[in-house]
């Protein structure tokens, strides 16, 4: 991974032009601070040259850092934009947005967004503080780069399930139809597969329209089966021009990729990924969708633990919960319910023996309470797995590792203790992660969804390909290398984990040294390395940004 973004080798006019901003740049006296009161800052197309920002983002690979589109402004201002059909179809033509004459919004005050309006990554900031990172505001545009019954769209979902899918196919398929009258609408089974080797299934508002009160995705999903060439072939052949991505991490990397071969065959296409995860662990967005009502199915399990651990002398509720590398589902469904007394995420190391692991606190508390309740994500505590189970090292269709049953191993491990101890106890072990997963979605997150979808809609047709995403409660387009380079997990250094442990009153587990080096971790993961020559406004702006990236944090 290079650990710093580069020019395009070809463009030895921008590479004039920043030596010339460097100089200004390192020898810039302090600037003043701007007012800084509005969520979406207006700036002017004028204002900021393009630049050797590129050079300052960290996490980007040197083939990505020619699809990056970073510009500057005053005060730290930096746009983090995302590709436009216009950067290599120089003549692609605009046409009036056919929302100006929709009865539905014709009483708007102002229907469409300006051009230059931004989102902050960051909004927590001090006096001095510089303004730091932003994305391009989403939204219905004046103009836009495809005619209604030019554009053929379809829709794909990849990866695992998650609530509210339904709704979000829903939502584009009738927001396409209902907002710019688009009628050549089609779904791709089965995933990124589905492609090239199934047919392509017409849809309309119709067919979609009671589909958000059913779980999973009405599509199928898959994973594996990304092959980039097979793929833009297809789209190609078939005259596809917007391309509608639902899915995680996994798929977005997939997005970009589709992204960059079309970019490469300058075809008029727009991509638009969506993103899901039921772990909630993608960068930069607020929240994934789904993630609200997967807590909240959550809290039934738990409850069930509670009820039967209550019912039984020294009894104890296991609970596991989805979460491969970031324990947010574990972590607020205990924050909700308020009946756990245990709570082991990814993020977060523990031991089971001696003074201060787990099974001594098991142990106080059921002679304290006489019963208790642990919920656990299924990453937990896999090196401690794998000390006693040889790990099989096997991985799924799309390469992500396959977990050890944390929640089986731990039940055993429990019990032994306690047999060993003579003492008599009975464990429950709930594992209900599939069924969390499989359920529609609840109504506020219907509502994101159609936002969701609303958002990536309007980017499209205005020519846009990126990742819709809500970024400190306003949506935005966030370029694809963004979502993509690093991953959303918990920081145990923060206060809502803080927060966890003085709930459930547990024991943090953690020794000075992983402490130490969570906060080394976090300090490194803050800080993009800065190359040799660095543009330090946009540095610090990075800097500041990257602070703020612990999403779900309050
Ligand atoms: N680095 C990658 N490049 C291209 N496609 C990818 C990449 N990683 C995953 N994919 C594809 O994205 C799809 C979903 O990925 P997966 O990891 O299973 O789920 P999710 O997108 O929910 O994280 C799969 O079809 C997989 O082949
Ligand atoms: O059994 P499957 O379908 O591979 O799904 C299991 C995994 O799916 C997840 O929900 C994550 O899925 P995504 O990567 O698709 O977001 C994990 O929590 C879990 O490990
Ligand atoms: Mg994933």
């Amino acid at each position: 991974m290079a650990s710093h973004i580069i020019l395009p080798p070809d463009d030895e006019q921008q590479r004039r032009e920043d030596e010339e901003q460097d100089g200004g740049a390192a020898g810039g006296g302090e600037q003043q601070q701007p007012p800084f009161s509005a969520m979406c800052v207006r700036i002017s197309r004028d204002s900021y040259p393009n630049l050797r920002a590129l050079r300052n983002a960290s996490n980007v690979s040197l083939a990505d850092a020619a699809h990056v589109k970073i510009s500057e402004g005053d005060f730290g201002y930096v746009l983090d934009d995302v590709p436009h059909l216009a950067d290599y179809l120089p003549d692609v033509p605009t046409y009036p947005n056919p929302l100006q004459d929709h009865p539905a919004y014709s009483t708007v005050k102002q229907y469409f967004v300006n051009e230059d309006d931004t989102v902050p990554q960051k909004v927590v900031v001090q006096k001095n503080s510089r303004r730091g990172v932003h994305f391009r505001r989403a939204g219905p545009r004046q103009r836009v780069n495809f005619e209604s019954d030019e554009v053929k769209a379809c829709i794909v979902t990849c990866g695992g399930l998650c609530p509210g899918l339904n709704t979000v196919i829903r939502e584009l398929v009738c927001g396409l139809s209902h907002m710019y009258n688009v009628n050549k609408i089609y779904g791709i089974q089965n995933g990124y597969k589905g492609f090239y080797s199934s047919n392509y299934v017409a849809i309309t508002p119709k067919t979609v329209n009671d589909i958000h009160k059913r779980g999973g995705t009405v599509l199928g999903t898959s994973r594996g089966g990304h092959d980039t060439k097979k793929i833009v072939d297809n789209i190609q052949d078939r005259g596809i021009n917007q391309v509608y991505i639902i899915g995680g991490d996994g798929t977005q990397k997939g997005a970009y990729e589709i992204y960059k071969e079309i970019r490469k065959r300058g075809l008029k296409v727009a991509v638009a990924g969506v993103p899901k995860t039921i772990d909630n662990d993608i960068a930069i967005i607020d929240k994934s969708f789904g993630f609200d009502s997967a807590v909240e199915e959550a809290q039934r399990a738990i409850n069930s633990a509670h009820v039967e651990a209550c019912s039984a002398e020294n009894g104890i509720g296991l609970v596991k919960l989805m979460g491969r590398y970031s324990g947010f589902i574990a972590m607020y469904a205990t924050l909700a319910s308020r009946d756990v007394d245990c709570c082991l995420i990814p993020e977060s190391p523990f031991y089971m023996d001696g003074e201060g692991g787990l099974l001594q606190y098991v142990e106080r508390r059921l002679k304290e309470n006489k019963h208790m309740v642990i919920v656990v994500a299924e990453g937990a505590g896999q090196d401690i797995i794998a000390k006693s189970i040889p790990a099989s090292d096997q991985q799924d269709a799309s390469g992500n590792k396959l977990l050890l049953d944390i929640g089986l191993w731990l039940t055993h491990k429990i019990k032994d203790h306690f047999k060993s101890k003579k003492m008599e106890m009975t464990i429950k072990y709930i594992d209900p992660t599939y069924m969390i997963r499989a359920i529609p979605s609840n109504a506020a997150d219907n509502v994101y969804c159609t936002l969701l979808a609303h958002s990536a809609i309007h980017g499209a047709m205005a020519g846009y390909s990126s990742t819709v995403g809500m970024v400190n409660g306003r949506h935005a387009y966030i370029p694809f290398y963004r979502v993509t380079s690093t991953r959303n997990k918990v920081k145990i250094t923060d206060r809502m984990w803080a927060r966890l442990l003085s709930s459930t009153n547990q024991p943090s587990f953690l020794s000075q040294k992983d402490i130490d080096e969570a906060r080394e971790a976090d300090r490194l993961a803050n800080k993009p390395p800065l190359p040799s020559v660095a543009n330090h406004n946009v540095a610090n702006a990075f800097d500041q940004s990257a602070s703020a990236s612990s999403n779900c944090e309050i």
